[in-house]
């Protein structure tokens, strides 16, 4: 049994977690987490969530802390884990998601200089992501020298995506000469929902066809056959694909320059337009927190919901065809795991696929649970999503490979 410490920088949040490995552990899930928070608004009054490690979601005390950034944030929840009374020497190891990995990476790997190096010069293409992770890795260094320090890439799990998924319809030799292509992310949560699915169901991964979602601040989706990711929406950067919290998602490209004319702005100004200030925040105003959405009758807030399901919608109809004989679409991240109206939304439009969506299960927003009906030709699944579990897990895989080597 070895205890990790695992720190997953979201483009909102900083979230982290003890999680308790045991030694010949075949899936994340089987893993437990000790401790787990998430520091959240950075600035002079971020708020610091503890949950219930027990329970996903459940929220166990919270309170205002200083944490005016990554690095500070950091900072604090090293201190705060002080004490917690988890010491250093407890630790086997720690771990940092790191979003983008490149072609390079398939998997975990222990952090050396070029690691760091190979981390900073992607930074260009997951500047929300990228950096943070950096932050973090500084300040392990100075804090925790003595205890190994892994990464783990969220674009690992996608490197089996086929040349006609991943290569764009553009001018090749271009495209090659920058190397412009579709990497997707999120890995990390797509490969733990169709592992534990596997696991659930009891059948081998590589029997297992899934469309899988990963519904937060951030979204994706993903198409699963026998196991290995096919398609997935993000593509080059985290900014392709679905309707996000502030993220615009995929649109049509010339309205890049068609906004630099008619708003005189560089590209810059618009790159931050579509990052920050689109998707629901910049349809609903005020928020991105579809919580809140939820609770405000405007119909800023209804058409923000309504557009956000409907994109997730077609992506799912798309990835059914891409996958052509699913099991199930798994809906995880904060939306997926406890939206009703939004797993209701989707699976409205999937009824020809065989899909029949059992409303009192779909009003349950607790825990791992079927939500179609015992029927029903196609499933439909909650699932809470575990980043840290899969983290420390394919850490723990990686150790493992590099002792038998
Ligand atoms: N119970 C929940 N807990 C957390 N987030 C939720 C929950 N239900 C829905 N959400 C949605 O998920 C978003 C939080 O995503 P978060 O985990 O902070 O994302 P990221 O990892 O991209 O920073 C919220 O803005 C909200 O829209
Ligand atoms: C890749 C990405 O967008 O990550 P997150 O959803 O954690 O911000
Ligand atoms: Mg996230």
């Amino acid at each position: 049994m070895a205890d990790a410490l695992v720190f997953n920088p979201g483009s909102n949040s900083l979230k982290f977690e003890v999680v308790r490995l045991t030694d010949n552990q075949r899936f994340a899930g089987e893993a437990t987490k000790r401790i787990t928070a998430a520091i959240e608004e950075f600035g002079d009054e971020a708020t610091l969530s503890v949950f219930d490690p027990s329970r996903p979601r459940q929220l166990a005390h919270s309170e205002k802390v200083k944490a005016p950034d990554m690095k500070a944030a950091t900072d604090f929840a090293l201190r705060w884990l002080k004490d917690q009374k988890v010491s250093a020497d407890s630790l086997a190891f720690t771990a940092v998601r790191v979003v983008h990995g490149g072609v390079k990476y398939d998997g975990a790997t222990r952090v050396t200089d070029e690691v760091l190096h190979d981390i900073e010069a992607l930074e260009e293409l997951a500047p929300l992501h990228n950096e943070s992770s950096l932050q973090i890795l500084g300040v392990l260094a100075q804090r925790l020298p003595d205890t190994p320090a892994y990464v783990t890439f969220d674009t690992a799990f996608h490197r089996t995506l086929p040349e006609e998924a991943w290569r764009y319809p553009i001018e090749r030799e271009a495209a090659d000469r920058h190397g412009i292509r579709k990497f997707g992310f999120h890995g990390l949560s797509h490969r733990f929902m169709v592992e534990q699915y596997a696991r659930t169901v009891g059948k081998p991964l590589g029997e297992v066809s899934v469309v899988t979602l990963h519904l937060e601040s951030g979204c994706s989706a993903s198409a699963i056959v026998k196991g290995r990711s096919v398609d997935t929406t993000m593509g080059l950067t985290p900014l392709e694909g679905l309707m996000m919290g502030s993220r615009s998602g995929s649109i049509d490209p010339a309205i890049i320059p068609y906004l630099m004319h008619k708003e005189k702005q560089t590209v810059e100004e618009v790159m931050k337009l579509l990052n920050k200030r689109s998707g629901m925040l910049g349809i609903a105003g005020g928020t991105l927190d579809t919580r809140v959405l939820e609770k405000r009758d405007d119909e800023a807030a209804r058409l923000a919901l309504r557009m956000f399901s409907y994109r997730v919608r077609l992506a799912v109809g798309a990835y059914l065809a891409a996958v052509g004989d699913a099991q199930a679409v798994l809906f995880g991240g904060g939306i997926g795991e406890d939206s009703p109206w939004l797993r209701a939304g989707v699976c409205e439009g999937l009824r020809g696929w065989g899909l029949e969506l059992d409303p009192a299960l779909n009003r349950s927003t607790e825990g791992q649970v079927v939500v179609s009906t015992p029927a029903s030709r196609l499933q439909a699944w909650a699932m809470p999503v575990e980043e840290g579990l899969q983290m420390a897990h394919e850490c723990q895989l990686s150790i493992k490979n590099a002792g038998n080597s």
